[in-house]
């Protein structure tokens, strides 16, 4: 008798943005304090596991190229947290499709990271509960639990402390994406020299924008946006100034830069106003690419193949 071979199993994971990022003080440990507010976005990447002889890993799509397929990539440290706690050997081949552009402040590694966590305990049939996925997420990076949760989220700690946040309605996002990316390290290390030498305004508390979002109101969400590594990422790359300029220029009713940058968020009234925003934007020269997305999708989930929605 023929024995079953598993089939394949594909997980996509969502891109976010930081919709309110409050960046405290350098802890002993190397990482700041945060409060952060995520929102996850329907630009994503589609992780699929197989098994295999060995454990391998290969990239398509965004940027590729400039993706570790060795041990430096957040899926090959999820599928060896994985086998260590499965007691077995990791030997299986992981795809990436990426549509998350690579060290863009989007949580691209992260989202793979935790579709690699979800595609594993599916293949494996591991039954890994909640707690344990949050435990490896944590462990992988401070963005991966988010990206397993998606939604909306306020997390703390180094990002890692996640509580839902109640958010009524879609909103509607126009992302520029840079050429080439910022270390999320280097942007980090560029706002303490920066709090060294003067004090670029903190953001303060997160309530005025958490009850915009309890709303549902991008008209009333656009002013309260902010990101403390703004300035930092901005001083790193200047050119993202005239990025956010033409952005709101071209309708957007507010622009950030997403995280730790490069990329550049623009909140815009509607979906229609998304793809209006985004067409001007993308004749502006501003920027290497544009992409139309909304938010909040659900974090990492099983789908049944990548033609899904
Ligand atoms: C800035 C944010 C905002 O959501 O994401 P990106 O915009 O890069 O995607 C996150 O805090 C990034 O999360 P993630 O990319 O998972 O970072 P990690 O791998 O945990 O940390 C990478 C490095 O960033 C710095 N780091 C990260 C998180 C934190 N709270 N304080 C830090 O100082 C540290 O230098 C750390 O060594
Ligand atoms: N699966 C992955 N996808 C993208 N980058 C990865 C991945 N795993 C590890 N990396 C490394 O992480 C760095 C940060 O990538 P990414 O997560 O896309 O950006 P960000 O931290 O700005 O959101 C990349 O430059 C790359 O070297």
């Amino acid at each position: 008798m023929l024995s079953a071979v598993p089939r394949p199993v594909i997980v996509r994971a969502p891109s976010k943005v930081n919709l309110h990022l409050a960046v405290g003080d350098l802890r002993d440990d190397g990482y700041h304090e945060l409060t952060s507010v995520y929102q996850a976005l329907s630009l994503h990447d589609d992780v699929e596991v197989r098994d295999s002889d060995e454990l391998s890993v290969a990239v398509q799509g965004e940027s590729a190229r400039v993706v570790p397929t060795d041990r430096r990539n957040l899926v090959w440290q999820a599928a060896e947290l994985l086998a260590e706690r499965a007691g077995r050997d990791p030997r299986v081949a992981i795809s990436i499709a990426k549509g998350i552009p690579v060290a863009g402040g989007m949580a691209g590694g992260s989202a793979d990271a935790a579709a690699a966590l979800v595609a594993l305990d599916e293949l494996w049939q591991l039954g890994l509960d909640r707690a344990d996925l949050d435990e490896f997420a944590a462990r992988l990076g401070s963005d991966v639990p988010f990206s397993l949760r998606g939604g909306t989220a306020i997390g703390t700690g180094r990002g890692e402390k996640l509580l839902p946040v109640l958010s009524r309605n879609s909103f509607h996002w126009v992302l520029a994406l840079a050429k080439g990316g910022l270390r999320t390290p280097d942007v980090f290390r560029e706002l303490d020299r920066l709090r060294s030498e003067g004090e670029p305004p903190r953001l303060g508390a997160a309530d005025e924008l958490m009850h915009a979002l309890a709303v549902g109101d991008p008209h009333q969400l656009a002013p309260l946006l902010g990101n403390d590594l703004q300035p930092a990422a901005l001083s790193l790359k200047p050119e993202l100034r005239r990025t956010l300029r033409a952005g709101t220029a071209a309708g957007a009713l507010a622009g950030i830069v997403s995280g730790s940058g490069p990329t550049c968020a623009f909140l815009c009234a509607d979906a229609d106003a998304a793809v209006a925003v985004g067409a001007e934007l993308a004749g502006a020269g501003v920027c290497r690419t544009v992409r139309t997305a909304h938010g909040p999708v659900p974090g990492a989930r099983v789908i049944d193949d990548k033609t899904e929605r």
